[in-house]
């Protein structure tokens, strides 16, 4: 049986290292440089990384013998697939693993955006009783825009439905009849920017995405809209943004992904005081990591073997 050397860069489950070590040995290298990952990738003939370690051209170059990448997880905008293509590097990721839990997070950030869940804990541990302050809002009977509606957004859509909420969804490759999770969908960005309370957003980042929420979007939207990022955070104009909190056109963000992670130190998105943070942990969860580094340490060793390949990316 033929014995592979599989380097690791970002962490992976038990389970899924389980199953690689069957196969061959697995070099765990998580928190690996840049500069030591291009030193030592033309060792191994499967590379399995998240969303920290960039593999770009570069990698490839280095990687002589690299014949598979494994991303645990779903977005692969970390990996320059025309450099896979080629090198003739396979891309594989684990796309069905983590919707549960970022849809859950997408859930929870709403309300917590919306009744000030962190802001009132903070004050408790201050000592102080703010009760007065922390009037907010009912999810129940507003309106959710979800732009993107593929495995997340529709798991948010049936979410937010059992909140009692109105679901607008938009998604530009799916036909509407596929979006049947939500209460409605909807032709026209700019009709569901300018119909929603609540905006969540549930897409890549590809060339098209980038920017995609930029000042002219904020300026469609309703005046104390609320917005939910678990997707990208490039997928949103940080400046346009920060602009359209101070002016109060957006009540309150959600963000837990940024255009450059980890974000700059007293970043002015993450310091405003209507803008709640979580460090890019949508798919942080015991359950979602167990089934991706799984899902991932399959697909890896089939793409090794030459076996039919479940998500394959480039
Ligand atoms: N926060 C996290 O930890 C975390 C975890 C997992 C995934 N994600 C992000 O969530 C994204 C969605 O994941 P998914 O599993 O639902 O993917 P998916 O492929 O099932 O759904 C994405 C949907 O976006 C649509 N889309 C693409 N471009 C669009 C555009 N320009 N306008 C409107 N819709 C567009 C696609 O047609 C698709 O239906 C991933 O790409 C990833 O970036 C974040
Ligand atoms: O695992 C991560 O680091 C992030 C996961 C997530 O953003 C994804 O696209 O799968």
């Amino acid at each position: 049986m033929a014995t592979y050397k599989i380097m690791i860069t970002d962490g992976l489950a038990e389970k899924g290292k389980a199953y690689l070590r069957e196969y061959g040995e697995v070099i765990d290298r998580t928190g690996i440089s840049p500069e030591d990952l291009l030193k030592e990738v033309g060792e191994v003939d499967a590379l399995i990384v998240r969303s920290r370690t960039k593999v770009n051209a570069a990698v490839f170059e280095a990687g002589k013998r690299l014949k598979v990448v494994g991303r645990a997880g779903i977005g692969v905008d970390n990996i320059d697939l025309n450099a896979a293509r080629a090198a003739g590097v396979t891309v594989v990721n684990s796309p069905l693993a983590t919707t549960v839990s970022v849809a859950e997070l997408a859930m929870g950030l709403m309300l917590a955006l919306v009744r000030e869940i962190p802001r009132a804990d903070a004050s408790m541990k201050q000592n102080k009783w703010l009760k007065k302050e922390f009037e907010g809002h009912e999810l129940y009977q507003k309106t959710l825009g979800i732009i993107g509606c593929g495995r997340i957004g529709s798991a948010v859509a049936e979410r937010a439905q059992a909140f009692g909420m109105h679901v607008l969804a938009f998604d530009r490759f799916r036909p509407k009849d596929e979006l049947c999770q939500c209460s409605e969908p909807v032709d026209d960005l700019n009709d569901l920017l300018a119909r929603s309370d609540f905006l969540s957003l549930h897409l890549p980042l590809t060339a098209e995405t980038k920017n995609l929420l930029s000042h002219e979007q904020f300026a469609r939207m309703k005046d104390g809209v609320y917005l939910i990022n678990a997707s990208r955070g490039g997928i949103v104009d940080e400046e346009a943004l920060l602009a359209a909190l101070n002016s109060g056109k957006v009540a309150g963000a959600a963000l837990d992904v940024f255009a450059v992670e980890p974000p700059s130190e007293n970043n002015p998105l993450v310091m405003h005081p209507r803008v709640i943070c979580t460090p890019h942990m949508g798919a942080q969860t015991h359950e979602a990591q167990a089934r991706a580094g799984y899902d991932i340490a399959t697909e890896v060793v089939a793409a090794l073997k030459g076996e039919p390949l479940r998500w394959k990316c480039a």
